[in-house]
């Protein structure tokens, strides 16, 4: 897999979440509460955290999205200054897709059965670059090939049925293209892939960044498939980001008990040991008043079952949400 090089944070946020908060109507209680991110041009931010912390529900997020029942409740999602909470619906349609797109873990959802993979490409191209007929074709081979689809030409009229799951999640970053996106939200996208094709899926991501100066939010519960391709980690814990640094910094010097959990729970190298973390996420309606992690962690004082730690800068870039780091 290619190196990659760490980025510096360059110019102004491409996408800036503030403040986020996103409610489960029917129960009333909060999904998401304060999530702040900002992403970069062209950089890959790592979104990491275990099963149920909000972390497809904030990259949904990115694209104005909001599964039914979910709304926000408080907060900003900014794309170039512009807040998509407060666009009109046609407004957000249009710019999905076209400046925001979203790959995920199962193509077979975002693909029609019923329709060619050409035929889908060629809807996405027609909606948001206003090409057709021959045009709209010639671009969908040539989107098919720069994912390295083999054969595009004839693979253009399969249906998705007859693609091997590596080859339509390759169509399905094709599709993701087709509007020619700035950020690409990318929600597990190799997890249900074998290791060799998810290896080839993260090697074809960092080609696009480079080739296209894509921004790419990478959503894993993998560390270390987030120390492959991010240049920048958020931590995600019970509904907030608990710390974000810079790759190196977050894996070398990592401030937070949750992170530090995290990163000794993953697999030993040449074992199969696996150090897993004691206690659950606490689900939404019953985090604790004080720190979201107080009673998994060590190292909790009277404070922190008191109180909710905000979150606090600790060096360039760094910052976590720890009364004690
Ligand atoms: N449509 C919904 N209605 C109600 N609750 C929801 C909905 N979608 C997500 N949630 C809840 O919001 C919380 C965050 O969900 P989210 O899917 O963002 O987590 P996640 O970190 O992406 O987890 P996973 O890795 O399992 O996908 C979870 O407790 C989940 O049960």
């Amino acid at each position: 897999m290619a190196a990659v090089e760490p980025r510096a944070r360059e110019g102004v946020p491409l996408l800036r979440i503030e403040a986020l908060g996103l409610c489960f109507i029917p129960k009333r209680y909060a999904l998401l509460d304060k999530v702040d991110l900002e992403i970069f041009p062209g950089e890959i931010l790592g979104l990491v955290g275990e099963s149920g912390c909000g972390k497809s529900l904030t990259g949904l997020a990115c694209l104005g999205l909001f599964p039914s029942g979910v709304k926000p409740f408080s907060g900003r999602v900014l794309f170039k200054g512009k807040d998509l909470l407060c666009l009109p619906e046609k407004e957000v349609r249009a710019y999905r897709g076209r400046r925001v797109a979203l790959i995920f873990q199962e193509p077979l959802n975002a693909l029609n059965p019923v329709f060619t993979v050409g035929y889908q490409i060629e809807e996405v191209l027609k909606l948001h670059r206003g090409l057709r007929g021959e045009a709209a074709r010639a671009e969908a081979i040539r989107l098919l090939s720069e994912v390295r689809l083999p054969d595009p030409e004839t693979r253009i009229r399969n249906y998705p049925h007859e693609l091997s799951g590596g080859m339509r999640q390759r169509a399905m970053i094709a599709m993701a293209l087709a509007g020619e996106p700035e950020l690409l939200v990318a929600d597990e996208p190799t997890t249900a892939l074998d290791v060799t094709v998810q290896a080839q899926i993260l090697d074809l991501l960092l080609e696009l960044r480079e080739r296209r100066g894509l921004a790419i939010l990478f959503i894993s519960h993998d560390l270390a498939l987030i120390r492959e391709v991010a240049d920048r980690v958020a931590v995600m814990y019970a509904g907030e980001v608990v710390e974000v640094a810079g790759k190196d910094e977050l894996f070398e010097n990592p401030r937070h008990p949750y992170t530090e959990a995290l990163l000794s729970a993953r697999p030993e190298f040449g074992t199969r040991k696996l150090r897993l973390l004691p206690g659950q996420v606490p689900s939404p309606g019953k985090w604790p008043a004080g720190c979201r992690f107080a009673p998994r962690c060590r190292e909790r004082e009277l404070r922190c079952e008191e109180e909710h730690p905000e979150m606090r800068p600790v060096g360039p870039g760094h910052a976590v949400r720890c009364f004690r780091r």
